[in-house]
C-alpha cells in the first residue's frame, strides 16, 4: 500500500479548513449529507440520459448509522459512487468539485439541485473525526475502494469489497474534550435535531435506526426497545409544491412546525418567483407579537436556504426593519455563497430578492387594508407602531413606502381611518390635516383645544403612540396638504377668527402682560383664545415642538430641560374672565393666584406635571377661604 503525501499548502488549508471555515461543528453532517444527496442527483441524471439504466427512487436513500461501541458515524447512500481515480481526484485534492464538474459537463441547470461547488465540504468531516474512511463502488465499475485519512498527514486507497454501487463515509469520533462534547453526534436525539435543522429537505430520504419503548408482547407492563428505521427528513419543502395543493392548514403547519410563532399567523404569502433570480418564498404575517419584539433579544430576519440546504437561520438583509415582524423563508438556487455556506458572497441576488419581498408584503398589506378592514386594524394594533417608526427613521427615506399603511382614529368617524380617507373628506375651506395628541383616545375627547375644530366640523386624528407625532414631523405633508396639531397657536382657519383673536388679545394688552409677568419663563405669550368654547383655559404652542413631544422627550436622557414653546390661552367669553378682570382692578395678588391656578390646571389638561404642587393646593385652598 502506497501513502500518498498532500502537498504542503495542502496540509495547511486542510487546517485551515477544518478549524477556521465554519463556525459551528455540527454542520459536517449537512456537508457529508448534501455530497451524499448530490451523488444521487448524478445517479438521477445518468439514467435520464442512459437508456440502460433506470432510477427506481425507492432504491435511492441516504442512511445515517451511529455506533457507539466503536465511536463510529456513517453517513451512506446509493448515490453514483467514486471510481479510484476520482476518489483521488476529489478527496485528495482539496478544492476539487466533482459536484462542480459535473454540473458544468453536463450544462446541468433548471431542475438540478446539485449542492457541491467548492470541493471542500468533506473535509469539515475532521472537525469531528480523527480519522475518515470512505468506501465507494463507482456506477459500472466492478472494483471498489477505500480511501483512508486521519486528516494533514495524508491518505491511502485500496481495493475493497463493496456490493453495491454508492458510497459509505466512515468517521470515526475524536474524544470528547473539556469544551467540546463529540459523544453528542452518536445520540439520536441530536442527530435528528441537526438533519432537520440543515438537511429537512434533501429530497431523497434520510434514513436512521431510531428507537422507541413498545409494550413487550404478551405482558401488560413490560416495555421493550424497539429499533425501527425511519425516514427522518421531511424531502420535499412545502415551498417547491404547487400552491394550489396547499391549503390554509398547510401553511400553519409549516408556520408552527418553524416555531415562527405560538399564534396563528394572520397571512401567508407564498411567492415562487422564476424571473432573473430564481427563488421560492413563504412568508407569516404573525398575528401576536412575539414577547421579546421590543426588546434587543428580538432579530429579525427571514431563514435562507440554498437549493434546499439552510444557509442562514435569520438572514436580516431580506427584510426592512418597518418590516421586522415578518416571519418566513427564502430558498433560491441563484445565491452565491461563501466557501462555508454560512454567508453570501455577493448580495446582488439578496439585494433583488430583498426588493421584492419588501414590495409583497406592502401589497399585501394594502390588499389586507381594502378588502379585510378588521383584520388589518386587528395587525395595526399589534405592528402599527413598527410602521410608524419605519416612517420616522432612516430620515424619512421610507415614507412614500409607507404612508397609505398609516391608519388613526377620527374624530368623526369614530373608527381608524386612513389618510387618503381623510383627505377624501375634507371641508373645502379646510386647510390642514389636524390632529391632536395625547395618551387615550377619551383624553383626548375632552381635550378643549379641539373645540373649535369640532364645531367647524373638521375632522381630526386622534394621537396615541409616543411616536406618531413624530413620524408625522418627518412625512410632513400627505397629498400636499400640511398636518396640523390642535395645539398649535395658529390653526390656520379662517382669517377673520385670527384677527377677532389678535384683537381681543390687543384689547386685554394690559392683563394678559400682567398674567404673562406672573408666569414669568413659564410661558412665552398670554392670548385670547377663539379655539375655546366650554372650557377656560388652555395651553398652545410656538415653534417646532409640541407639548405631547416635551413629554416624550424629557423622559430621554439626554433631554431633560427640553421645552415646548408654552401660550397661555384664555376664554375671553368664560365667566371665569369677568373674575381675573376684577381681579386686575382690585386685587392684584388675587389676579397673580388666578394666574398660578389657571396656569396649572392647562397643565392638568395636557397631562404635564405640576412644577410646584404644593403651591398649587396652597392656592387653591386660599381661593376657598
Ligand atoms: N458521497 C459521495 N458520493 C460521490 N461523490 C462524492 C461523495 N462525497 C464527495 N464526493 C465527491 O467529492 C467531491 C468533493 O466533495 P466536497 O464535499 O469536498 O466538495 P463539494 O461537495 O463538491 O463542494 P462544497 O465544498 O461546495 O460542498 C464532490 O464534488 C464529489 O465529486
Amino acid at each position: 500500500m502506497v501513502k500518498k503525501e498532500f502537498k504542503a499548502e495542502s496540509k495547511r488549508l486542510l487546517d485551515l479548513m477544518i478549524n477556521s471555515i465554519y463556525t459551528h461543528k455540527e454542520i459536517f453532517l449537512r456537508e457529508l449529507i448534501s455530497n451524499a444527496s448530490d451523488a444521487i442527483d448524478k445517479m438521477y441524471y445518468r439514467a435520464l440520459t442512459d437508456k440502460s439504466l433506470t432510477f427506481n427512487k425507492d432504491d435511492y436513500y441516504i442512511k445515517i448509522v451511529a455506533d457507539k461501541n466503536n465511536r463510529t458515524l456513517s453517513i451512506l447512500d446509493t448515490g453514483i459512487g467514486m471510481t479510484k481515480e476520482e476518489l483521488e481526484e476529489n478527496l485528495g485534492t482539496i478544492a476539487q468539485s466533482g459536484s462542480f464538474a459535473f454540473k458544468k459537463e453536463n450544462e446541468l441547470r433548471d431542475g438540478y439541485d446539485i449542492i457541491g461547488q467548492f470541493g471542500v465540504g468533506f473535509y469539515s468531516a475532521f472537525m469531528v473525526a480523527d480519522s475518515v474512511t470512505v468506501i465507494s463502488k463507482a456506477l459500472g465499475s466492478q472494483e471498489s475502494y477505500k480511501w483512508e485519512s486521519t486528516g494533514a498527514d495524508g491518505y491511502t486507497i485500496e481495493p475493497c469489497t463493496k456490493e453495491n454501487v454508492g458510497t459509505e463515509i466512515i468517521l470515526k469520533l475524536k474524544e470528547n474534550t473539556d469544551d467540546e462534547k463529540y459523544d453528542e453526534f452518536l445520540e439520536e436525539y441530536r442527530l435528528r435535531a441537526i438533519i432537520k435543522k440543515y438537511s429537512d429537505f434533501i429530497r431523497y430520504p434520510i434514513k436512521m435506526d431510531t428507537s422507541t419503548m413498545a409494550l413487550k408482547e404478551g405482558t401488560e407492563d413490560e416495555y421493550e426497545e424497539v429499533i425501527e428505521e425511519k425516514i427522518i427528513n421531511s424531502m420535499v419543502p412545502i415551498w417547491r409544491k404547487n400552491k394550489n395543493e396547499l391549503t390554509k392548514e398547510d401553511y400553519e403547519n409549516f408556520y408552527s412546525e418553524k416555531h415562527y410563532g405560538f399564534d396563528e399567523p394572520l397571512k401567508y404569502i407564498h411567492i415562487s418567483a422564476d424571473g432573473a433570480v430564481r427563488y421560492n418564498a413563504i412568508l407569516f404575517i404573525p398575528e401576536k407579537m412575539p414577547f421579546d419584539f421590543y426588546t434587543n433579544e428580538y432579530e429579525k430576519g427571514l431563514e435562507l436556504y440554498s437549493s434546499g440546504v439552510l444557509i442562514m437561520n435569520k438572514c436580516p438583509d431580506l427584510i426592512p426593519d418597518y418590516f421586522s415582524f415578518v416571519k418566513g423563508m427564502v430558498d433560491s438556487e441563484d445565491l452565491s455563497l461563501n466557501i462555508s455556506r454560512e454567508m453570501l458572497q455577493h448580495d446582488r441576488q439578496l439585494k433583488v430578492i430583498a426588493k421584492r419581498i419588501k414590495e409583497r408584503v406592502k401589497s399585501e398589506l394594502q390588499l389586507m387594508l381594502k378588502n379585510e378592514r378588521d383584520k388589518y386594524e386587528e395587525f395595526f394594533k399589534t405592528f402599527g407602531k413598527q410602521l410608524k417608526y419605519g416612517v420616522y427613521s432612516d430620515f424619512g427615506q421610507n415614507k412614500e413606502t409607507l404612508q397609505d399603511l398609516l391608519i388613526f382614529y377620527s374624530s368623526t368617524e369614530k373608527k381608524m381611518v386612513t389618510l387618503e380617507e381623510y383627505i377624501e373628506r375634507m371641508k373645502e375651506d379646510q386647510k390642514y390635516i389636524y390632529y391632536a395628541s395625547g395618551d387615550s383616545i377619551d383624553k383626548i375627547d375632552k381635550m378643549p383645544q379641539t373645540d373649535i375644530l369640532s364645531e367647524k366640523g373638521y375632522e381630526i386624528l386622534y394621537f396615541t403612540d409616543d411616536i406618531d407625532e413624530f413620524a408625522i414631523r418627518m412625512l410632513m405633508n400627505y397629498k400636499d396638504k400640511e398636518f396640523k396639531s390642535v395645539s398649535s397657536g395658529d390653526l390656520g382657519i379662517e382669517d377673520n377668527a385670527k384677527e377677532e383673536q389678535t384683537s381681543e388679545t390687543e384689547v386685554n394688552k394690559e392683563i394678559f402682560d400682567f398674567m404673562k409677568e406672573a408666569l414669568s419663563d413659564k410661558i412665552i405669550d398670554v392670548r385670547a383664545s377663539k379655539r375655546l368654547k366650554n372650557h377656560p383655559v388652555c395651553l398652545a404652542t410656538d415653534g417646532e415642538l409640541t407639548i405631547e413631544m416635551e413629554k416624550i422627550l424629557s423622559t430621554m436622557p439626554n433631554n431633560p430641560n427640553i421645552k415646548a414653546e408654552k401660550i397661555l390661552e384664555i376664554n375671553t367669553n368664560h365667566h371665569v374672565f369677568k373674575a381675573l378682570e376684577d381681579a386686575y382692578k382690585h386685587d392684584k395678588d388675587k389676579l397673580k393666584l388666578y394666574t398660578n391656578v389657571l396656569y396649572n390646571q392647562a397643565l392638568l389638561i395636557e397631562g404635564l406635571p405640576i412644577g410646584d404642587p404644593v403651591e398649587f393646593t396652597d392656592n387653591i385652598c386660599k381661593l376657598m377661604i
